[in-house]
């Protein structure tokens, strides 16, 4: 602890009385060796736990370091003296280096967009948080004092994530009144001012809605410099958090703990309805839309956790798209790729966002490639789940003129290659009861896109849908299913071309959406065919495509 600082946590307590017994032990030469001795031993691991805290947590930003700095150097008495703050502030009150970076993981744990502070203070633990939202994410802090908002509006502004902050000046309650009524909702709420008002404010942000589904309430100093639990006390702050600790612990909506960090900060989560809902008052049919189905919510029965998938193509455009889109999902991809280097390239996104993946190299219009890459997969994995036969080709020309080369080629890749990698990969799931195989067929299955010319394309896509019309019908009794989706026009790099560029134009006034589909458009129809959540889905041809089929 620095000299001179007031002590305000327990350990802080600790070593304060630690130092004072040891002086005395220091000074008496009656005291005996050993007992100095363990008195210097506990003094040293209390003195240096919250420095190594601190030391061993990531640094904290420039806009964090100077703001702190700004915080201690202020002249608070002076400021509260001229009327410029209603209380007089103590600057031991800023939540500081170790709370805020606990503060912003936990804001990272939860995936929180949206914040709700209470007691912003000078908005060191407002700015922290902010820093662990994503762009879009939103914070709002509620401060009693006007004077702090300007405060920290010079150095919110410096930092890129001070317009995240909204600060709303005035009683909190006042704010929460008026954050309910607009039908606001929160995904993590810090509760740090007015202690003997923090049961009001938990019990509205539950009674009320304000926190959502699954939400994280973190609420600070439920320690209280350790008065909660310390016998004969009589502090009124230390009681009023001594009867709120108890209150959420018996609170049924939530589980909570406190973490011993600081002044102690209670972990507050709100509960499904499984434990919470038994509790209900009112009448729920406990039914399978009520639960989730197998207990999971929606978005969690889209997850591909401990799946193995491989896309064919995923060196580039779709392909990797789909990768990418799957392994954020939770599965281990197989990157699968004619050319090498393309295949290694995704592998390497992929283990940066640490998805599990491996890069296999095939031409899928060879049987022995196919055969090699399931067995690449099984050897490596044990296992496939998702297929996802995406490579193909596309050459244009006059039907009148179309080579058989060209026919078959395109065939060989798109039709016949895709109906390899289904007999190859269904051998594999029809064994093991269980799999998704899901093609890249294309709009083109359905219309004739048109100036260009591309006969074996469309035909060869149209193939692709009966091909998985066909085997979609024919497994899914024995636990696979088989689904298409069919993209429209793609913005690759391919389209901007000197070739097809003049044709984007025509093209576009023949979508209704507006604009060509970005890869990103593809992503979700991906993983809900390899989810679950999409089992009673088969032979289907999932068409993605602004609207363009219909016109
Ligand atoms: C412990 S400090 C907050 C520290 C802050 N969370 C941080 O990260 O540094 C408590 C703050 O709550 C504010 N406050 C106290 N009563 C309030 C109330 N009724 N409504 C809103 N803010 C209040 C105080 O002005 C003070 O700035």
């Amino acid at each position: 602890m620095q000299s001179g600082k007031v002590s305000d946590t327990p350990l802080e307590f600790i070593v304060e009385y630690l130092s004072k017994a040891k002086e005395i032990a220091d000074g008496n030469p009656n005291i005996p060796q050993e007992l100095t001795n363990n008195l210097k031993k506990a003094l040293d691991i209390a003195s240096g736990l919250d420095g190594y805290l601190e030391a061993m947590s990531s640094q904290e930003s420039q806009p964090l370091a100077e703001l702190y700095r700004k915080t201690m150097d202020h002249d608070w008495q002076k400021v509260h003296e001229e009327g410029t703050t209603l209380f007089r502030l103590p600057k031991e009150c800023i939540t500081g280096h170790l709370e805020g970076q606990v503060l912003k993981t936990l804001v990272r744990i939860c995936k929180a967009r949206r914040i709700l502070e209470i007691g912003m203070f000078t908005g060191y633990g407002a700015l922290s948080m902010a820093e662990g939202l994503p762009e879009d994410g939103r914070l709002i802090a509620c401060e009693l004092e006007p004077y702090l908002k300007e405060f920290a509006k010079p150095i919110f502004d410096k930092s890129p994530h001070g317009k995240k902050i909204t600060v709303k000046t005035g009683p909190a309650m006042d704010s929460l009144k008026e954050l309910a009524a607009a039908g606001e909702q929160f995904d993590l709420v810090f509760i740090d001012a007015d202690k003997s008002n923090y049961i009001s404010y938990y019990k509205f942000l539950l009674d009320n809605n304000l926190l959502r589904m699954d939400g994280l309430i973190c609420v600070d100093n439920t320690l209280f410099k350790g008065k909660v639990y310390l016998q004969g006390e009589t502090d009124e702050n230390g009681l009023a958090l001594r009867d709120f600790n108890r209150f959420v612990r018996d609170d049924p909506r939530v589980e909570q703990v406190i973490v011993p960090v600081r002044d102690g900060i209670s972990l507050i989560q709100r509960l499904p309805w499984t434990s919470a809902g038994k509790e209900s008052k009112n009448t729920v049919t406990p039914d399978e839309v009520f639960r989730g189905a197998q207990g999971k919510s929606i978005l969690d029965r889209l997850r591909l956790d401990d799946r193995v998938a491989y896309v064919t193509g995923a060196g580039q455009g779709i392909g990797r798209g789909f990768a990418h889109a799957l392994g954020e999902a939770g599965a281990k991809v197989a990157v699968v790729d004619l050319d090498r280097e393309k295949a290694e390239k995704v592998v390497e996104e992929l283990t940066l966002k640490g998805v599990q993946s491996m890069a296999v190299t095939a031409d899928i219009s060879k049987p022995d490639d196919v055969q090699r890459m399931i067995d690449a997969i099984l050897s490596k994995w044990g296992t496939i789940h998702i297929a996802c036969n995406n490579a193909g080709v596309n050459m244009n020309s006059a039907s009148e003129d179309t080579s058989l080369e060209e026919w078959d080629q395109t065939f060989g890749v798109n039709l016949r290659g895709t109906f390899m990698c289904c007999q190859a990969v269904g051998r594999v799931m029809l064994k093991q009861g269980y799999g998704k195989i899901i093609n890249t067929a294309s709009m083109a299955s359905l219309i004739v896109p048109h100036p260009q010319k591309q006969l074996s394309y469309n035909t060869s896509k149209a193939g692709v849908v009966k091909l998985t019309q066909t085997l979609g019908t024919e497994w899914i009794d024995r636990g696979v299913r088989v689904n298409c989706i069919s993209p429209g026009i793609v913005d690759t790099p391919l389209i901007h071309s000197e070739s097809l560029r003049p044709l984007v134009q025509r093209w576009l006034s023949d979508i209704p959406a507006g604009r060509l589909a970005q890869v990103t458009d593809l992503q979700a129809a991906v993983v809900y065919l390899a989810s679950d959540a999409s089992d009673y889905m088969t032979g289907h041809n999932l068409v993605i495509e602004g609207g363009q089929s219909l016109w």
